[in-house]
């Protein structure tokens, strides 16, 4: 699948902007602040309908603003569609194919994208809410039913939070209404967990030769998903509700204690192991960088498997922090099948020769130009 063309209205310093891009290479050149990273961040806001850098839609609006637009057209093997994202203080709104969607989770999912940062390394390196939402944002991506037991989780949790803080300070003392959310957020952690368990097998299935190769067999990366919960079979979804249910029961007074939610997918964590030492521990920052690096690659590989069709990938100032080896590799891999968009302030430190024929924009203060010839 590849965005042929994108139109920004009022969107952070653009106020009105419209390009079409190649199949391939586009290339998104300019000073410092000048509003490349937020042409990225709007092709992610059209594929996932929120930012990846703020969750405050606001700060998405040019200033001074009422609303911003962000539409774009699609092409896939066997068919086109434009999308259409519209944020305003009053909420957002999403179009697919001109109609508005009731839920984003239905929209989510028909531009697949894989977004590579500096903050990526935050997934490695970072504290344990980050990996969670790193799953939940890739598995949402190939499966709207996980955003759909996401959303439910999340709002039963918070219901499930505040009712043990009422029962612990003494203020209910009716524990049946605690039992009927334990069950709800049972039922879609259920959902959620079996799904995430499954995903972290194909990441690792994908990430593992992948870092293999980059570190010219080195290293040998695996990828745990830590549960809070002990499961006896993570394919059997009706299993793991039991389990989660079981474990409810048995911390129901150190949960009444705390006031607090404390088994579910909201406390687990992933970890990544090179060569059997945790990487975010002992590893190097070369290490944690090449694993950040092959999970990307890896999500391209996987998010092809699922939906048969290679997801565009956003390359954010991150080209010139790789060493020449691993920016070759990462370019070779992604070389003719998948539409590739990076940003860079110079690209001396670039291996041009292996970007076969990119297209380059020039960026200046909120206006972008194709390069001339
Ligand atoms: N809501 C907004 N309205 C208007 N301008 C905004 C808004 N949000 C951010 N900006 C402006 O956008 C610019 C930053 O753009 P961006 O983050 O895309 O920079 P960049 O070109 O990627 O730079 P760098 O190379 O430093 O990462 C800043 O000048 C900032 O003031």
């Amino acid at each position: 699948m590849y965005l042929e063309k994108m139109s920004l209205l009022d969107y952070r310093n653009y106020a009105t902007c419209d390009v079409e891009f190649s199949k391939g290479v586009n290339v998104f050149l300019g000073e410092n602040a000048q509003g490349k990273t937020n042409l990225m961040e709007a092709i992610y806001v059209l594929a996932m309908t929120r930012s990846h850098r703020t969750s405050n839609d606001k700060e998405l609006i040019a200033w001074h603003k009422e609303f911003a637009k962000i539409s774009g057209r699609v092409q896939k093997k066997n068919t086109q569609f434009p999308l259409e994202i519209l944020l305003s203080s009053k909420g957002k709104k999403a179009k697919l194919n001109h109609l508005e969607q009731r839920k984003l989770s239905e929209y989510v999912g028909h531009l697949n994208v894989i977004l590579f940062a500096p903050e990526d390394l935050a997934i490695v390196k970072g504290s344990p809410s980050v990996r969670r939402r790193f799953i939940d944002m890739e598995i949402g991506q190939i499966s709207p039913i996980y955003l759909h037991h996401l959303a439910n989780y999340q709002h039963v949790l918070k219901q499930r939070n505040h009712y043990l803080k009422q029962l612990m300070i003494g203020k209910r003392d009716d524990h049946t209404f605690l039992e009927v959310l334990t069950e709800q957020l049972s039922t879609h952690g259920a959902h959620l967990l079996k799904e995430r368990m499954s995903f972290v097998k194909q990441l690792e299935k994908w990430a593992a030769p992948i870092h293999h190769e980059i570190t010219q067999a080195k290293e040998v990366l695996k990828i745990s998903y830590q549960p809070s919960v002990e499961a006896t079979n993570w394919e059997d979804v009706d299993q793991i509700f039991l389990d989660l249910m079981t474990q409810f029961e048995k911390g129901k007074k150190r949960e009444l204690d705390q006031g607090n939610t404390l088994y579910g997918p909201h406390r687990d964590d992933l970890l990544f192991f090179v060569n059997e030492q945790n990487v975010q521990t002992y590893g190097s920052q070369g290490q944690q960088r090449t694993t950040a690096l092959s999970i990307k690659l890896a999500e391209i590989e996987l998010i092809h498997d699922e939906v048969g069709e290679y997801p565009i990938l956003l390359l954010d100032d991150v080209l010139s922090e790789l060493d020449d080896e691993r920016q070759t590799h990462l370019l070779t891999a992604i070389q003719d099948k998948v539409q590739t968009f990076l940003t860079t302030t110079s690209l001396d430190g670039i291996k041009k020769h292996v970007l076969r024929q990119p297209r380059t924009f020039i960026v200046t203060n909120g206006c972008v130009e194709l390069e001339d010839k």
